[in-house]
């Protein structure tokens, strides 16, 4: 069947098989509670109330699989989205890796987004998707920065770095997820680095080195990632607001 007639289905494939090192001792971060909830069970309700989004592939700890499984299958999800759980890797690159390989045959886009984005906006996941349906093969939204940047000689921890250069701020953006693509340029530009045998913080920029463009959209403050503890206090903050104006 050619491209043109082909149908469209797109996936979500949510990497929570982070160790969560940075927020702290506890459960595993995608596992933590945000207003009684897992932080999973919001990101995988993100991606599903995007009407686009018909079936999501959590990609949970390898040792936890079985129970994210069963803790899904406790917390309401709408019935039109398929919810899949497979074990990931020891990195993120690799636990997507993992979620991309277990798509159905018939998805042609995926959207990429990490479980620590617990409280992305559908608008913003309904703006990647349709970026990504108006053509682009790689969609990543992103905002301006508040906080000038410096780029320096790393050190050691504690000791004073110097700077090489600050980069003219308004030149950069600070990237979130989901990140969207052409699924087929995904694939390739993961089978691409694991033969480099490259690393990357975010799956655009594995493709940005096949030379494939990759565009930026607006992303939104409230799907920032939860990294930190003080994260955690934001995001009980953001919801409990959500859930004064608008009963959710
Ligand atoms: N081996 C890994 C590492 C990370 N992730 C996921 O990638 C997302 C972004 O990663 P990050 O915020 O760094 O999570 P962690 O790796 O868990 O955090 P830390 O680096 O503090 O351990 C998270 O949803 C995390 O679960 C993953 O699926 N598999
Ligand atoms: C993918 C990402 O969220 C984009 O900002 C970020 O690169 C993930 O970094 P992490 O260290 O794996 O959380």
């Amino acid at each position: 069947m050619s491209d043109v007639t082909r149908p469209r289905r797109t996936a979500a494939v949510i990497p929570a098989a982070g160790r969560g090192v940075r927020l702290g001792p506890g459960a595993p971060k995608a596992l933590r509670a945000l207003g009684g909830t897992p932080m999973l069970v919001h990101a995988v309700r993100a991606m599903a109330r995007s009407r686009a989004v018909s079936v999501v592939v959590v990609v949970a700890p390898a040792a936890e699989a079985a129970e994210v499984r069963l803790l899904l299958g406790e917390h309401a999800l709408p019935e039109r989205t398929e919810v899949l759980v497979v074990p990931g890797g020891e990195t993120r690159q690799e636990s997507v890796r993992a979620g991309l390989d277990a798509l159905p045959q018939d998805v042609t886009s995926v959207l990429i987004h990490d479980a620590a984005r617990p409280l992305v906006p559908v608008d913003t996941v309904d703006a990647v998707v349709e970026a990504v349906r108006d053509g682009a093969r790689a969609v990543v939204p992103a905002l301006p920065l508040a906080d000038t940047v410096k780029e320096v000689e790393p050190g050691k921890p504690g000791e004073p770095e110097p700077v090489v250069a600050t980069p003219d701020r308004a030149r950069l953006r600070a990237v979130q997820t989901p990140q969207g693509f052409d699924l087929a340029t995904l694939l390739e530009a993961h089978a691409a680095i694991a033969v480099a045998g490259e690393g990357a913080t975010d799956d655009a920029g594995m493709v940005e080195r096949l030379g494939v463009p990759v565009v930026v959209i607006p992303g939104h403050e409230e799907a920032f990632k939860v990294t930190r503890p003080l994260d955690l206090v934001l995001a009980e903050a953001v919801l409990a607001r959500r859930r004064a104006n608008d009963g959710f």
